[in-house]
């Protein structure tokens, strides 16, 4: 199926050629009919002589309903732009014409109506001066008068040759449906419609409402009046929503696949049109089926940041246009650049993103993406319309590779930095150097690290570090090694050791570094001491008591209590019901 808009002044004819094409009405409304003006967006379809389907959304030409004409053809891809014989190119001609070009739409046809009234060759001639200096270029032109059919055959003709020239969907992309209309079908609930441009629908889909977030879930489907097992792009689409009452979805609201896009209500533009300095301060934004009032921060000669009055599903590439509604006039063609642009803060930050927008082109680049913000997460990457390809670094980030080789010798630099500040640690922790380098994630940190350095135990050190003893600490346990010489189990008192200057961290980095085994809280033995332990003990009689093992080891409880409580731990000796000890492996009583 192809969707096609009608575009064109008031009463210049656009109804009764949807008409004469399709054999249906596309007014809807009794008061349309009564007033023979469209208020609204009409609907109907037809089968061209190649078989394929043509859907119309026929909009208003009458200036009063330009904003819901702008909601109809947002989301079409080509135009039937309409002008009548007999009145030739009109206002509303012109600004319909103008949103078509703003939006960048580069397919339509010129169909003069009314070609019984008056002689199409002026009108055509005109119409077709003023179509060529837009994105449709030059079109094909067909005369016809819905009075005596003549040119519909033509038309139908030109409209095959047209469908032929669009370019295919893209079927597999996530789904983003601009709500034209909404209403309630008794025993079904509410429906809305729209214009299918990318991806697919089917029943039991798990969709979102881009305005609330609320997820809704697809009841049924209609494409052409008739029940769907699946539409696919593009296509005229009603969807049967469950979950959902009427009041909460309306006409500017899109259904999205979960997660594939957005959010945003500030956006940096290029736009094409009114010289950006003359714009006024506010307009109106459509894009897609929506309108919202946006504030205009000129920063280039033509880019922009808006600030959207209401968040809308947004992607880099979008077409939208500024329209000023008091004027009537198409203030111009918006192409968005960024839609989660950086903020301005800083003295001359205004320039400096100015200049970085002049080299963006709404074309959806990773590369690009990963230059501006250096790191980025996949999913945040496809939300902003930009197909993700290549290997994170680590979890879903993905890199620039500049970036990411200065992040990992900043690490390094980290890393030196803290070794030198605190010599008796193994090396500085995770978390301080992800704050270090302003990092989201902790994965990024460990994924940093290649030789010479090396994480171990939530810390990440240079090759060496913390292995050897800085010489101080190492000469104190020189000292301690002496004390012990001889006397190995009368671990130095807390005076001692302070007098040597081994406190708790001198020591803690002492136990790590091998070079003292730690008892208890200030208790610490020579490496040896354990093992040495265990053969003294059992060459007493078996079991032992606390006051035997003390004195076979010349010791005090203050070392003797918390050393067994080891060798019980680590299995050497057992204690038993009566508290007294065996080693394990001597005969007990
Ligand atoms: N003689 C003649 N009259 C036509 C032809 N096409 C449309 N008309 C008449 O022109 C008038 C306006 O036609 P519509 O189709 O309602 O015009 P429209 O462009 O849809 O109008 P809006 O949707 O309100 O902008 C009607 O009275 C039609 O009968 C034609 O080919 N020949």
């Amino acid at each position: 199926m192809h969707v096609i808009a009608t575009a064109g002044h008031v009463d210049h004819g656009k109804s009764t050629l949807v008409r004469a094409l399709t054999g249906m009405e596309p007014d809807r409304w009794a008061e349309e009919r009564r007033r023979g003006m469209t208020i609204d967006l009409g609907f109907a379809w037809t089968t061209l002589g190649s078989g394929e389907v043509v859907a119309f959304v026929d909009v208003p030409g009458h200036e009063r309903f330009v904003p819901n004409m702008l909601a109809g053809i947002g989301p079409v891809p080509a135009a039937l732009v309409v002008v009548a014989a007999d009145e030739g190119w009109m206002p509303q001609s012109a600004e319909h014409l103008a949103a078509l070009n703003a939006l960048g739409v580069s397919h339509g046809l010129l169909v003069v109506t009314r070609s019984d009234l008056f002689d199409p060759a002026l009108a055509t001639a005109e119409a077709q001066e003023q179509i060529a200096a837009t994105s449709l270029g030059a079109v094909d032109a067909v005369a016809v008068s819905a009075v005596t059919g003549a040119g519909l055959d033509d038309l139908r003709a030109a409209l095959d040759a047209l469908v032929a020239r669009l370019p295919a969907p893209d079927r597999d992309a996530p789904v983003r449906l601009w709500v034209d209309r909404s209403f309630t079908i008794r025993g079904a609930g509410t429906v809305v419609t729209g214009t299918l441009g990318a991806g697919r629908l089917r029943p039991n889909d798990e969709l979102e409402l881009a305005a609330s977030g609320r997820p809704v879930r697809v009841r049924g489907l209609q494409s052409l009046g008739a029940p769907v097992a699946e539409a696919a792009a593009v296509a005229r689409v009603a969807v049967n929503l469950r979950g959902i009452e009427r009041d909460e979805v309306g006409r500017g609201d899109a259904l999205v696949t979960p997660g594939r896009f957005h959010r945003t209500d500030v956006v940096d533009v290029r736009l094409a049109g009114d010289p950006v300095a003359d714009l006024p301060s506010t307009l109106t934004l459509h894009v897609g089926s929506a309108a919202v009032a946006v504030r205009i921060r000129p920063l280039g000669v033509d880019t922009a940041r808006l600030r959207l009055d209401a968040a809308l599903p947004l992607r880099v590439g979008d077409r939208a246009l500024l329209r000023d509604p008091g004027r009537h006039h198409v203030a111009g063609g918006v192409t968005v650049l960024d839609v989660s642009p950086p903020p301005l803060r800083r003295r001359g930050a205004a320039a400096a993103r100015a200049r970085e927008l002049s080299t963006m082109d709404g074309v959806p680049s990773q590369s690009d993406e990963l230059r501006r913000r250096g790191l980025v997460r996949r999913p945040e990457l496809e939300r902003m319309g930009v197909p993700a390809a290549g290997t994170p670094v680590a979890g879903d980030w993905l890199a620039d590779p500049d970036h990411w080789s200065a992040l990992r010798k900043r690490l390094a630099e980290e890393v030196a930095d803290y070794a030198r500040d605190h010599p008796l640690e193994t090396g500085a922790p995770v978390d301080a150097l992800r704050h270090a380098l302003g990092l989201p994630d902790r994965a990024l940190v460990d994924a940093l690290v290649a030789p010479p350095l090396t994480a171990r135990s939530g810390r990440i050190a240079q090759a060496g570090q913390g292995s050897s003893l800085p010489g101080p600490v190492a000469d104190a346990v020189d000292r301690v090694r002496a004390d012990l010489e001889g006397d190995p189990f009368r671990a130095p008192e807390a005076a001692r050791l302070a007098e040597l200057g081994l406190g708790p961290r001198e020591l803690a980095a002492a136990v790590r570094a091998g070079a003292l085994v730690r008892v208890a809280d200030g208790v610490v033995l020579l490496p040896g001491a354990l093992d040495e332990a265990v053969a003294v003990l059992s060459r007493v009689s078996q079991p032992f008591t606390l006051s035997d093992a003390r004195q076979a080891l010349g010791t005090s409880r203050r070392v003797a209590v918390p050393l067994l409580e080891m060798l019980d731990r680590s299995g050497a000796t057992r204690r038993l019901p009566d508290d007294r000890r065996v080693v394990a492996g001597e005969v007990d009583g």
